[in-house]
């Protein structure tokens, strides 16, 4: 899968990709992610990008013109690819949409804007328009990274073999259980018994239990479509 990125600061996406599950299924050619400077799209020795909005209010907006030429750009190799604008008023990204698009995309164009957002104009030129989360952030780029992120684990193959994203909490219906490591007692604060038992049927119980009651506490809306089993372990929790 191949991730192309338009920003005006693509050292932000250069740093995080290099690590992790992304650098490592980077290294192994799982997934290609080429950053794109928007500026050096413009046409004016200043290497503008914004300017003043029509009607005013404050702030800068993202001229259409270096967009559109990255775009066309891009597009001269005449290869599919899934042009994805993120802005708060994009609709929700969900792991759902994460699958989605790894299904369905060989290519995405990630393309993120700064200031107080983009000309309106660049719209006409993409396919989606994505919102990560109800909240304000101060560009695209972190929402471009959350989605490569989370489309990349669910590539087969980029955990490598001993993960999967099947078991990723969000895939299964509700959050994750608890996770414990050494040592055993830190501070009188222990790690709890059934962990230490090696009875792994009692073990899979418990972390049933214990994903059930987060979701249950933090998470309700989740709590949908759940197997008749993981019904009844949530009556014994309520
Ligand atoms: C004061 N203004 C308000 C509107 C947004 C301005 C900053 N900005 C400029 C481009 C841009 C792109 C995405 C996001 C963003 N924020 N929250 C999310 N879930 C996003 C996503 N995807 C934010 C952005 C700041």
């Amino acid at each position: 899968m191949k991730f192309e990125v338009l920003t005006i600061f693509p050292e932000i996406i250069e740093c995080y990709i290099k690590h992790g599950v992304l650098g490592k299924a980077l290294n192994k050619g799982i997934v290609e992610v080429k950053v794109y400077n928007l500026r050096d799209f413009t046409s004016d020795k200043h290497k503008k990008v914004d300017d003043y909005p029509y009607g005013g209010g404050a702030g800068m907006v993202m001229q259409i013109e270096p967009f559109y030429n990255a775009i066309m750009h891009l597009k001269a190799d005449e290869k599919p690819r899934k042009l994805v604008l993120l802005s708060p008023q994009g609709r929700k990204f969900t792991q759902k949409l994460a699958q989605k698009f790894m299904e369905e995309s060989k290519a995405m164009v990630l393309i993120c804007g700064r200031y107080e957002g983009i000309d309106e104009r660049v719209k006409a030129f993409v396919d989606e328009e994505v919102s990560i989360g109800d909240y304000v952030l101060s560009g695209g780029e972190l929402a471009a990274l959350v989605i490569i992120d989370s489309v990349v684990r669910l590539i087969p193959g980029a955990l490598g073999d001993e993960l999967s994203a099947v078991e990723d909490s969000f895939m299964k219906g509700f959050l994750d259980y608890p996770h414990y490591t050494r040592p055993e007692d830190f501070k009188g604060m222990k790690v709890p018994e059934v962990l230490l038992s090696g009875d792994h049927k009692k073990i899979a119980l418990w972390r049933k239990r214990q994903a059930l009651k987060n979701t249950l506490k933090n998470r309700p809306d989740l709590l949908k479509n759940l197997s008749p089993e993981d019904m009844r372990i949530l009556k014994e929790l309520c």
